[in-house]
């Protein structure tokens, strides 16, 4: 046979591809599994789910990013929807769950179109319009909220709060999240509000009820001083920072000392003691009542801070340093000799208080007021992580509300709008893309029909409904899971911030339209298998 006949073999023995439809259509099914296993989480009737790892720890959330975060997501095409929750955690802090569902219906509608022959390319432009659109519909129909509206955006902060575990206490917790962005928050030259959520930090203790959950403006330090006989409240606190130990040097492993009389043996302990002694006369010296040390102190040392009075804790996070030294104005120094007054940081208060069964130090009246903590509590530890989880998400949605300064209603009503606004625009367009836009108005209804569905309603007679009163200009009409009925969702005070809805729809957008664009899936041996393909099937030699 003349070489001109053999095949040219370009890729690796064992190498899987899948191309044109099947390419799209195994890449659509996983991404659409991923959010199908988020879908019963949504809402204020969504479920919980459990999430086992593989040694065993146990976490229960409802939050879509953490869920997708704990599963061991393998296909390339569902990895994209995670990143669509992971972007949206980030961007804004909710509506992870939502951002996933709208991918995911997108890109079933999609299907639907590709298996009656519209090319992925068109269906991609037509989405990327609709979105455009989308957005402008979104700004029309929010509303503005100030920094002085206090009540409405404990209501953004309550909303985010309704579909989680802390429900039954988001009144508590509301007001304590406004108050802490409100503490944190920044203006810039413009005049514009930023919060810098990194100013904000909990420690969490399990063993009380969640409403023993307290904000403490300024630092709690997980620590509590070396000696019992040191005070348990400084009032005036100059804080030093120490990234040294208090502590003799050891020798060397190979320097041996030979102490040949009783007289050098007490000069060697004098000499130690003194080296001590130094080092606290030199934080007496610089001013300090109190010691925040990175490191260890010696007995002795701990002895000497203990009669001068002052307030010493050892190995303290380097993260906790910090924090300390940003918001006391304090410097952190690493050689003890050469502390002065200048280095240290100040704060009206630095008191040791019980939490529970355990002390920890509470720094109040710092010279940088912006930085606040949450001791989160719960039950059980599960409890106070999922309070936790669930304070992130409410002063998430209070930051960006008050960043943007405006708001849509919930339940699904905003979703309607913009189904209606964006068929209407499809119209407009016509061409080959109008198809595509329609699909894309269809999709809007996801949430809707989600949230009916989580609350054990017919999610068709609702839609039906909400979609007759968004015509007669109700375009407030949403789901009240509650109720079972249409209800609006400005005077049920359902309110979120726009961010939710412009991130979720744009980057659930552009994750469709990225995998729709996909249509050669080339997997080199050692890749994970894409879905379908049967795990364990190699050779035990693999
Ligand atoms: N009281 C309520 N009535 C109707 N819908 C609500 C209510 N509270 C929240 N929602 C809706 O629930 C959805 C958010 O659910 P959630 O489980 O927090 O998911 P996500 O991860 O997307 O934030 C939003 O569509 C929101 O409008
Ligand atoms: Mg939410």
């Amino acid at each position: 046979m003349g070489m001109g006949n053999a095949p040219v073999l370009i890729l690796r023995e064992g190498t899987k591809r899948d191309k044109g439809k099947d390419a799209q259509f195994n890449n659509i099914t996983a991404a659409r599994t991923i959010a199908d296993a988020v879908r019963s989480s949504l809402g204020p009737r969504g479920m919980d789910k459990m999430l086992v790892d593989s040694i065993g720890d146990v976490v229960i959330t409802n939050d879509g990013v953490t869920i997708l975060k704990e599963m061991d997501v393998q296909h390339p095409a569902a990895k994209m929807l995670v990143e669509v929750a992971k972007t949206q955690d980030q961007e804004v802090g909710d509506g992870t769950t939502t951002s996933v569902i709208i991918a995911g219906e997108l890109l079933k509608k999609s299907l639907d179109l590709i298996d009656s022959n519209v090319h992925p390319t068109i269906i991609a432009a037509g989405y990327r319009l609709a979105n455009e659109k989308a957005q402008e519909i979104l700004k029309g129909v929010a509303k503005k909220v100030s920094l002085q509206d206090e009540a409405l955006l404990e209501q953004i902060a309550e909303t985010s709060m309704i579909s989680k575990q802390v429900n039954s206490s988001k009144k508590f917790f509301a007001k304590m999240v406004v108050d802490a962005v409100k503490t944190i928050l920044d203006k810039d030259e413009n005049g514009k509000y930023t919060a810098d959520l990194k100013n904000i930090q909990t420690v969490k203790k399990a063993g009380a009820n969640m409403e023993e959950s307290e904000l403490v403006k300024g630092l709690i330090i997980d620590k509590e001083p070396v000696s019992p006989t040191m005070p348990k409240l400084v009032k005036n606190a100059k804080i030093a920072l120490i990234d040294a130990a208090f502590e003799v040097k050891k020798p060397e492993i190979d320097a041996k000392i030979q102490i040949t009389d009783p007289e050098m043996l007490s000069k060697f302990i004098a000499e130690e003691e003194k080296t001590l002694k130094d080092m606290v006369d030199a934080v007496k010296k610089a001013g300090a009542n109190v010691v925040f040390c990175q490191k260890g102190i010696d007995d002795l040392a701990q002895h000497f801070f203990a009669k001068e009075g002052i307030y010493a804790c050892r190995r303290v996070k380097k993260s906790d340093m910090e924090r300390l030294g940003k918001s006391t104005n304090a410097s952190i120094v690493s050689k003890i000799s050469e502390l002065n007054a200048d280095d240290l940081g100040t704060a009206e208060t630095v008191e040791l208080k019980f939490v529970g069964d355990e002390q920890m130090t509470f720094i109040t009246g710092c010279k940088d007021p912006k930085t606040v903590s949450i001791l989160v509590r719960g039950g059980t530890n599960h409890v106070a992580d999922e309070v936790e989880r669930s304070l992130v998400d409410a002063w998430s949605v209070v930051k960006v509300s008050i960043e943007d300064g405006m708001i849509v209603t919930g339940g699904g009503s905003t979703a309607m709008e913009l189904a209606m606004g964006v068929r209407d625009y499809a119209a407009s367009v016509g061409g080959r893309e109008q198809i595509a836009i329609e699909a894309f108005a269809s999709a809007m209804e996801i949430i809707p029909t989600t949230l009916a569905e989580n609350a054990g309603l017919d999610p068709i007679n609702m839609v039906i409904e909400m979609r007759k009163q968004h015509k007669a200009g109700k375009k407030y009409a949403g789901i009240n899971p509650f109720t079972g009925k249409v209800e609006d969702m400005m005077d049920l005070n359902v309110i979120e911030p726009i961010r939710i809805g412009q991130q979720a729809i744009s980057s659930a957008t552009d994750a469709a339209v990225m995998i729709l664009r996909i249509d050669d899936v080339i997997a080199s041996k050692s890749a994970p298998a894409p879905a379908g393909g049967a795990p364990g099937m190699g050779g035990m030699d693999d």
